[in-house]
């Protein structure tokens, strides 16, 4: 029995970072995407090996299932049976199953997935011997929600097979899930981004769970309809970073500086509001289309400027601010910054994802 399931990443248009501290964010589903496929051995094979395979980064991992019951199940039920945070206590068992793969150095930033990997599959089926694949067209650490695009995957295929969740008629080849186990993955999702991104907003997996254009404020969602042609450059600086260390950095920053970082992120959240009220918002003509696209460009402009301000740019974005701002174009840096990919608006270019 084999399940193959996909999930978007995404761009963050407005409020990064903010996000995490209460402030509004818009983002949007990217056609590129990670999939799981999820395969029991059958009964002949006789074997209880749960094996990982990370094919973009040439890593296997595999463990006896034995393994890790033993390491798992004395920390009690490991059946949550709604979406549960691993514990520090149970991350710090897990992280000595990963430690005994002897993941290279180089590597090593890909131990958070892994972990992440161990929970859900073992929260969510148990302990059972399987083989899991993981492939992924987006870059890892760009901006471009890998993280949640990996986490949303993941559990989509491990959902697919409880009696409980029923999956919707075909959609273009795929079966889909409903809107309550659409719920449940999401919440699912945001516990495995937990392990990887330590305090993340939720606005990741909601996006990719859910596609399309989403305005999101303290883990509540609005789904914005835009017939708005949004037309943007995403610029990979192929600077890696780790958007735990860069989440963190900001939240170090705001406890030096409470009121000033409070300003900062109620200054996001109008940029977000308007900016999500230019998009959704009908444009009878093309003066109103060019006056949006005006109020766009701006709003980019300014909430790039905030980021500056929380310490997440880097010289390999004002690189590319600067490049594009000759042809008086846009930009800012999209997801947590700190390298990473960079958002570029306007009215004529042509969308392509380049790097
Ligand atoms: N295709 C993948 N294969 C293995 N791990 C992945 C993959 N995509 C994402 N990950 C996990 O997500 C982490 C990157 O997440 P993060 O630092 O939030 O960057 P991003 O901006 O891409 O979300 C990786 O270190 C790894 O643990
Ligand atoms: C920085 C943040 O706002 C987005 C992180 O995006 P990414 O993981 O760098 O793709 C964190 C969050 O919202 O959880
Ligand atoms: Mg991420």
């Amino acid at each position: 029995m084999e399940v193959k399931a996909r999930a978007p990443g995404k761009i963050i248009i407005a409020g990064e970072h903010a996000v995490v501290h209460g402030s509004t964010a818009v983002a949007a589903c990217i056609d590129l995407c990670t999939s799981v496929s999820l395969r029991f051995p059958s009964d002949s094979d006789n074997n209880d090996t749960l094996k990982l395979h990370f094919k973009d980064v040439a890593l296997e991992f595999s463990w006896s299932v034995g393994k890790v019951k033993e390491t798992l199940s004395h920390l009690g039920s490991p059946f949550p049976s709604t979406p549960t945070s691993c514990s520090v206590e149970t991350i710090k068992c897990i992280a000595v199953l990963v430690e005994e793969q002897n993941i290279p150095e180089a590597k090593i930033g890909l131990a958070s997935g892994v972990i992440a990997f161990l929970w859900l599959y073992t929260s969510i089926l148990g302990f059972k011997p399987a083989t899991v694949v993981v492939t992924s067209d987006l870059p890892i650490g760009a901006g471009l929600g890998s993280s949640a695009a990996f986490c949303v995957s993941l559990t989509a295929a491990l959902l697919s097979f409880l009696d409980s969740v029923s999956l919707d008629t075909n959609h273009q080849g795929w079966l889909t899930f409903g809107e309550s186990d659409l719920d449940l993955l999401n919440k699912w999702a945001f516990e495995g981004e937990k392990i990887i991104h330590g305090k993340p907003s939720g606005l990741d997996n909601t996006v990719s769970t859910y596609g399309n254009i989403i305005k999101f404020r303290s883990g509540k969602l609005t789904r914005i309809k835009s017939n708005m042609p949004l037309k943007m450059l995403i610029t990979n600086t192929k600077v890696s970073r780790n958007t735990k260390a860069l989440v963190a950095g900001v939240s170090e920053r705001t406890l030096r500086h409470p009121d000033a970082m409070s300003s900062v992120f109620n200054a996001v959240d109008s940029i977000s509001k308007e900016l999500a009220t230019v998009i959704e918002s009908p444009t009878p003509d093309d003066l109103s289309l060019t006056e949006k696209e005006g109020k766009l460009e701006e709003l980019i402009e300014m909430n790039q400027g905030l980021l500056q301000c929380m310490g997440v740019s880097h010289a390999s974005i004002e690189t590319v601010l600067r490049t594009t701002l000759k042809y008086k174009l846009a930009s800012k840096l999209t997801g947590a910054g700190g390298g990473g990919c960079v958002l570029t608006v306007t009215a004529n270019t042509a969308i392509s994802n380049s790097s």
